[in-house]
């Protein structure tokens, strides 16, 4: 049984980084370099010993079993029924993997030789619109089948040569339009991508594209591919299956990326790089299953993330990726570790006896800087933070700005552990010409208490490979920190009563049925709304 107490022991008795830093062996040791990424956790207040107690949860909770059980097709998304294979789909080169007696990697291989030749097609123009050749694709999606494509698209567009993409999620009819506005009906492919081709929102916003369409193109569908694991779904929809891609169900949504759900980032990229996406995910992979837990990317991380939410009882934790085509990447973590590890009991159905997973949020800096980072410096609040940073920018010309945003980002991180003083502080408010008291109270306003916590993730520079290496080591971390908790990190019953309340009162706001029955605010509220124009 996992027992945090230990920990918050230590972590309350823990020395200030800053001390923790006067050890020479200190960096080397708290830091990984693993294929390309350096992974600098020293800036923490894990010490070796807490380190160990650490390294002791994933004994106790039993993790190298499990990560053998879920490589190997284990169904350990027990509250489904389902293997967790997302890895599948990046296991290009490393044999077969057997669910259910079957070997599902020449489906797999299938899948994606079929997306690699429609993408070609699309990419060369042997496939066309109905007025030429595709200028513009539509990906409708939301959750996992739009934010891995939305955040992937932009992350790499270095590397776009393909039609400009574009992404409809939102039941909003703002989103829809808006992007409707820019395409041309007759250029257009529009890709359909939902896992159970049944989400409402995905659903209704591709019937509304097919009438868009419809009023320019004589055959709609001709222009429509689809994405999902229920084919009969897809085809009763109406799309042809030379334009549908499949995978299997135990792909979760927010873990399918790296499958038919990314046909949209192959668009964009082409093939090439979309491999080199998938094989960043496969090296991580191999990394997760061969190293040591202290050599361990993903299981340290996951270990520091787990010292700073169950340790030192930090509810949030803030993704600060300096690059600004992440500008999606904390949504995509968001899903991924917030839809994972936000569960209220563990995997055998009890009260979980502590926190669930961390709230993650983020920006990325600079522009994060001139925003929250006060909250981040100086609030009563540790945000443990979490920064990335390439070496290299995509464009040579300009690698001075890169070498600023470079000196952004470390000067963070030294502010949030060096902090500054009382005695520093006095000393600017007097060179401001402040004296006695209004002296002091000046200069408390200019004390930052240090000590923060962060870790900093640095690589050469933003490739599908190295893309592929972090979004991997992410879902290893969200896995690992799951293990530990005891909770399913596969599974997502939280969404599911609000979906629910919504298609109950679809008809009452719509007018078809009354509030009877209404609690009294939801009546109001639907009693304004309807008022003003519902
Ligand atoms: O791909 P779909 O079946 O349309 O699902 C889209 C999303 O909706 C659900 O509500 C889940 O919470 C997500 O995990 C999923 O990614």
């Amino acid at each position: 049984m996992i027992d945090f107490n230990a920990l918050k022991t230590r972590a309350a008795a823990a020395k200030p980084i800053v001390a923790q830093l006067e050890d020479s062996k200190r960096v080397p040791d708290f830091s990984i370099m693993q294929d390309g990424l350096l992974f600098d956790y020293s800036k923490t207040t894990i010490d070796r010993d807490s380190r160990d107690l650490l390294l002791g949860l994933l004994e106790t909770a039993g993790v190298a079993a499990k990560r053998d059980a879920m490589f190997g097709g284990t169904a350990i998304n027990e509250t489904e029924g389902r293997a967790v294979l997302h890895t599948a789909l990046r296991n290009l080169n490393a044999g077969p993997i057997v669910v259910d007696g079957e070997d599902i990697m020449p489906s797999i291989l299938e899948t994606l030789a079929a997306m690699e030749a429609f993408a070609a097609d699309v990419r060369t123009g042997a496939y066309q619109g109905q007025g030429g050749t595709i200028t513009d694709v539509i990906n409708i999606g939301i959750g996992g089948s739009d934010l891995g494509p939305v955040m992937a698209v932009r992350a790499l567009s270095p590397y776009h040569d393909g039609p400009r993409c574009h992404f409809v999620s939102n039941i909003d009819p703002g989103d829809v339009a808006e992007v409707l506005k820019n395409c041309d009906p007759i250029r257009t492919l529009v890709i359909v991508a939902s896992k159970t081709f049944t989400t409402i929102e995905t659903m209704t916003n591709a019937r509304t594209v097919r009438d868009w369409m419809a009023k320019s193109v004589s055959d709609p569908a001709a222009q429509f591919a689809a994405i999902s694991s229920d084919l009969d779904k897809t085809a009763e929809f109406g799309i042809a299956a030379e334009r549908v891609f499949g995978f299997g169900n135990y792909v979760g949504g927010r873990y399918s990326v790296w499958g038919p759900i990314g046909l949209s980032v192959m668009l964009a990229v082409g093939a090439a790089h979309f491999r080199d996406f998938l094989a960043g995910g496969a090296a991580m992979d191999q990394h997760f299953r061969d190293a040591p837990w202290q050599e361990n990317l993903p299981a340290m991380l996951a270990l520091v993330g787990l010292w700073h939410s169950h340790a030192c009882d930090y509810a949030t934790r803030a993704v600060l990726p300096y690059d600004n085509r992440l500008g999606r990447l904390p949504a995509y973590f968001q899903q991924l570790e917030m839809e994972s590890n936000g569960k209220g009991v563990s995997m055998d159905g009890a009260p979980l006896p502590f926190h669930s997973g961390a709230v993650v949020w983020g920006e990325p800096g600079t522009n994060g800087q001139h925003a929250f980072y006060q909250l981040i410096h100086q609030g009563t609040r540790v945000i443990p933070c979490e920064f990335m940073i390439a070496a290299r920018a995509h464009e040579p010309d300009l690698q001075y700005q890169q070498e600023l945003l470079i000196a952004n980002c470390l000067a963070q991180s030294k502010a949030l552990m060096e902090g500054r003083g009382m005695d520093v502080a006095r000393k600017i408010a007097a060179s401001k010409g402040f004296t006695g008291d209004e002296c002091e109270r000046q200069a408390s306003h200019r004390v930052f208490q240090g000590n923060r916590p962060s870790v900093t993730l640095a690589y050469e520079m933003m490739t599908p490979f190295v893309l592929g290496q972090i979004i991997a080591l992410y879902e290893h971390r969200v896995f690992v920190e799951g293990v530990v908790l005891g909770i399913n990190s596969f599974d997502q019953w939280g969404v599911e009563l609000g979906k629910e309340l919504a298609t109950g009162l679809e008809p009452v706001v719509t007018g078809r049925q009354s509030t009877d029955g209404q609690d009294a605010s939801t009546t109001a509220l639907v009693d304004f709304l309807r008022g003003k124009g519902a």
